[in-house]
């Protein structure tokens, strides 16, 4: 691949993940700090809030203006259903300041705001533009804005993900994850933070260093990983961005694995006994969102598995930044059938075979799929 093939996109995507990130940082300090009702249940009873909403207009206007309204196809988690509910008018009203107050940064990060603030109705159109169905042929942008809604909400792990797919594969990942620091021993000083933070006695912000945005692009052979934007430091490119590589541990009785928080998100039982099966000893670690794949990519973990329930179909939004990511610096991720990801197919994961398994080498990764094919038929999935 040329090494300027999808320079732009890239440049574009990852300063607006960075923008994102200083939006969600803004939010979830404020979601923390006061008790509000900016929370709200979608359908499917899962959490969406303003931050979720406000960068996913902040992307789509940010894109369109870039790339031109026309030319530009994205799939993204949010509509605008309850935003536009009679019941929503101050949730509706902080999505619109949240979007102005964080295009009103843009050029801190080499981007172009609006003249003007924009108006209900364009962040509205900004938010319900995100209604591609992808496909195999053409460009699509996949982001979720909010990956980890409810770890965002408790104040703990999240991610903003930004991917592009041309023909079917995906060729861009891009993920901010704002409260996972550039180094991971600061990871415990993160939750003192917060408890400091609920206990109103907040340090000074910038001695955490919390948070980073990865990014890469396919076929490079690079992942590189960048910390946030400070204070009133503008981004230049590449703004002191590290390579980052998988880790080189392959044996079992040394990885560390990950998992989804949430029981109802990924078969506990199913995956603790084939990682036990093949020979994991540690407790895994269980982290919301995409943090897991930025975990594999930077070798601070070693494996992530997630089995949904039966009839459950994974979006692609939830994946598919952390596969490029993960891929790019040496990690392996396929289904359970050992085949990979396929995003040429829509919104969903077509064809998944069971699982997703994410691992840093193809050592464990193989003995993982057998595992799974020894013991598939006696689970109780
Ligand atoms: N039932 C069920 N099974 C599997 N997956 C589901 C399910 N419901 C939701 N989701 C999707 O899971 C995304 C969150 O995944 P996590 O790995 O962060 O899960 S967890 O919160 O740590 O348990 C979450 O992403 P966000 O909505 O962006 O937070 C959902 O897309
Ligand atoms: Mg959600
Ligand atoms: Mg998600
Ligand atoms: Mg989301």
């Amino acid at each position: 691949m040329e090494d300027d093939k999808y320079a732009k996109e890239l440049d574009v995507a990852v300063r607006v993940v960075h923008m994102a990130c200083a939006l969600c940082q803004r939010v979830q300090e404020g979601l923390v700090s006061a008790s509000t009702d900016q929370v709200k249940s979608k359908d499917d009873d899962s959490p969406v809030t303003i931050a979720d909403w406000s960068v996913q207009a902040t992307v789509s206007w940010i894109l369109s203006e870039f790339f031109g309204s026309q030319n530009v196809s994205i799939i993204a988690e949010e509509d605008v259903q309850t935003l536009s509910k009679a019941d929503s008018v101050g949730l509706l009203q902080a999505v619109v300041n949240t979007v102005n107050e964080c295009l009103a940064g843009a050029p801190k990060y080499g981007l172009k705001g609006p003249s003007k603030a924009l108006t209900t109705s364009q962040i509205l159109e900004a938010i319900s533009q995100c209604n591609s169905v992808g496909g195999p042929k053409g460009r699509h942008w996949v982001l979720d804005p909010v990956d980890g809604t409810l770890g965002f909400v408790r104040g703990d792990q999240y991610a903003v993900a930004l991917a592009l797919i041309e023909d079917g594969k995906a060729v861009i990942g891009v993920l901010g994850c704002p409260n996972y620091p550039m180094k991971k021993e600061l990871l415990n000083y993160h939750y003192q933070y917060h408890e400091a933070m609920s206990k109103s006695s907040p340090p000074s912000p910038d001695i955490w260093e919390r948070g980073c945005v990865m990014y890469a692009r396919k076929d490079s052979g690079e992942a590189w990983m960048q910390p946030p934007i400070h204070g009133d430091k503008k981004f230049e490119w590449p703004n002191s961005a590290k390579l980052i590589r998988v880790s080189s541990i392959d044996d079992p009785a040394l990885a560390t694995s990950c998992e989804p928080v949430e029981k109802a998100n990924s078969n506990h039982s199913f995956t603790e006994e084939l990682a036990h099966s093949v020979g994991l000893r540690k407790k895994p670690m269980r982290v919301y969102s995409m943090v897991k794949y930025a975990a594999i990519a930077r070798g601070d973990a070693e494996l992530f598995m997630k089995f949904a329930r039966t009839g459950y179909k994974e979006k692609i939004w939830d994946h598919a930044a952390g596969v490029v990511i993960v891929e790019e610096a040496g990690g392996v991720v396929t289904d359970a059938g050992g085949r990979p990801l396929d995003f040429s197919k829509g919104p969903y994961l077509e064809g998944l075979d069971r699982g997703i398994i994410v691992c840093s080498g193809a050592t464990l990764h193989e003995k993982i799929i057998d595992a799974v094919y020894a013991s598939w038929d006696s689970s109780n999935l």
